[in-house]
């Protein structure tokens, strides 16, 4: 089926159940968009493609562009430059309520004076559905996010994680091409936002819809995210999926803002397109290349899981497989449940393991190698020292 015809056949019947058609539609195509607030650029010219039925997360700290490009995916927002194609149309200058994509904000903005099922409805009355399809479509949602029983509910008499799917029901119940999600998790304490994170995942798979996701939370888009763009000063400034990103940091704020990470400084060998040579103390270290890399400063980033403990000693033999990165002394040993955590001093670098805690626990103050595998090994470009 073309997407035109696709279109047509929507258009034709455009309360057709989520899901049921199997169709893979919702691609969002941002081409060199851009927006500025009073001179400042809060989006600089943004190019992305978020593929038709994907879970697609923006993640980034306070301030980086997120909700700006979300707003003007949604329509809420006019760009300065640039133009937005859903499914293949230009839509950058068609309204929001035309665009066929639904919300889910952070503050629930359900109407207090509707139960659960009205509150779901709302919008298929406005779009003039007849009875019994509506009476039907809002059965469905209510089962879709699991509030079967509460349709008699008014939103005062559900808890936050309860509203939060009245209102991704709401938003789902149009068969919208797109989800926007901002931050629907925010307002929830640590456990609810596991376990609804969960169910928006699985709301999203069942229904077939499209989702673009922004969150600062690192761990929310690893377990929600097909891929992910992290955001920095109203960039994009690397798009991968989870696994991508967090073994193959293309900079240093990457690096630092998926997870711990041990850094050391050192200095490129050689490149040869796939892996690098760099000098790490006394040490000559593998890593992946990593083409962005422009100068000889270098840091190789190890996250805490990757590293390995062995026997001191530059000399001693070292297991088939690792390569010594540096000796270290250990400062600290934690026992965090699922992991150990040491805390060690490599010349002055302070840094950290994660051990199996079945394993038999080193002791403060003892002297050991941190070994690594070289495809662990994450180079990134040293950022420029502060200008005093
Ligand atoms: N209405 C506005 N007027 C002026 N500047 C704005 C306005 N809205 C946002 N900004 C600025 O644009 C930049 C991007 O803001 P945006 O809300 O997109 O960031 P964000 O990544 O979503 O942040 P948060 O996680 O805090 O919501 C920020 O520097 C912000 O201060």
């Amino acid at each position: 089926m073309t997407l035109s015809t696709a279109r047509r056949t929507r258009g034709a019947d455009a309360t057709t159940a989520p899901g049921l058609s199997g169709e893979r539609r919702g691609e969002v195509v941002v081409s060199d968009i851009g927006l500025d607030y009073n001179g400042v650029p809060a989006l600089a010219d943004t190019d992305l493609h978020v593929h038709a039925g994907e879970f697609f997360t923006l993640l980034g700290p306070s301030g980086s562009g997120k909700t700006t490009l979300l707003r003007i995916i949604a329509g809420l927002l006019d760009p300065a430059r640039g133009t937005l194609h859903i499914d293949g149309t230009d839509v950058t200058r068609t309204p929001t309520q035309k665009r066929d994509i639904g919300f889910v904000f952070q503050n629930y903005a359900l109407f207090p004076h509707l139960t659960v099922a009205e509150n779901i409805e709302y919008g298929l009355k406005v779009r003039k559905m007849p009875g019994a399809k509506r009476a039907a479509r809002v059965a469905e949602m209510v089962d879709l996010v699991a509030l079967g029983g509460f349709g008699d509910r008014y939103p005062a008499q559900l808890s936050g994680g309860q509203q939060q799917r009245v209102a991704l029901g709401r938003a789902l119940a149009q068969n919208p091409r797109v989800l926007l999600l901002d931050e629907p998790l925010g307002a929830l304490d640590r456990g609810l936002r596991e376990e609804l994170g969960a169910e928006v995942r699985r709301i999203q798979q069942e229904s077939n819809t499209t989702a673009v996701y922004v969150t600062h939370d690192q761990e929310e888009a690893f377990i929600l995210s097909d891929r992910m763009g992290v955001m920095r000063d109203g960039r994009i400034c690397q798009l991968g999926t989870p696994e991508q990103l967090y073994r193959e940091p293309k900079d240093l704020f990457v690096a630092k803002f998926l997870g711990k990470t041990n850094l050391f400084p050192g200095s490129l060998v050689s490149s040869d397109g796939s892996t690098a040579t760099v000098r790490v103390g006394d040490h000559d270290l593998v890593a992946r290349a990593n083409p962005a890399i422009m100068g000889d400063d270098v840091v190789c980033s190890v996250r805490p899981e990757q590293l390995v403990l062995g026997a001191a000693g530059a000399a001693t033999p070292v297991p088939a497989g690792l390569t010594r990165l540096a000796g270290a002394v250990i400062t600290e040993v934690r026992f965090l449940g699922q992991r150990r955590s040491i805390h060690l001093d490599a010349s002055g670098i302070a840094c950290s393991v994660d051990l199996d805690p079945a394993a038999p626990a080193p002791a403060v103050g003892d002297h050991v190698s941190l070994l690594v595998r070289p495809g662990e090994v994450a180079l990134v470009a040293a950022e420029p020292e502060p200008k005093a």
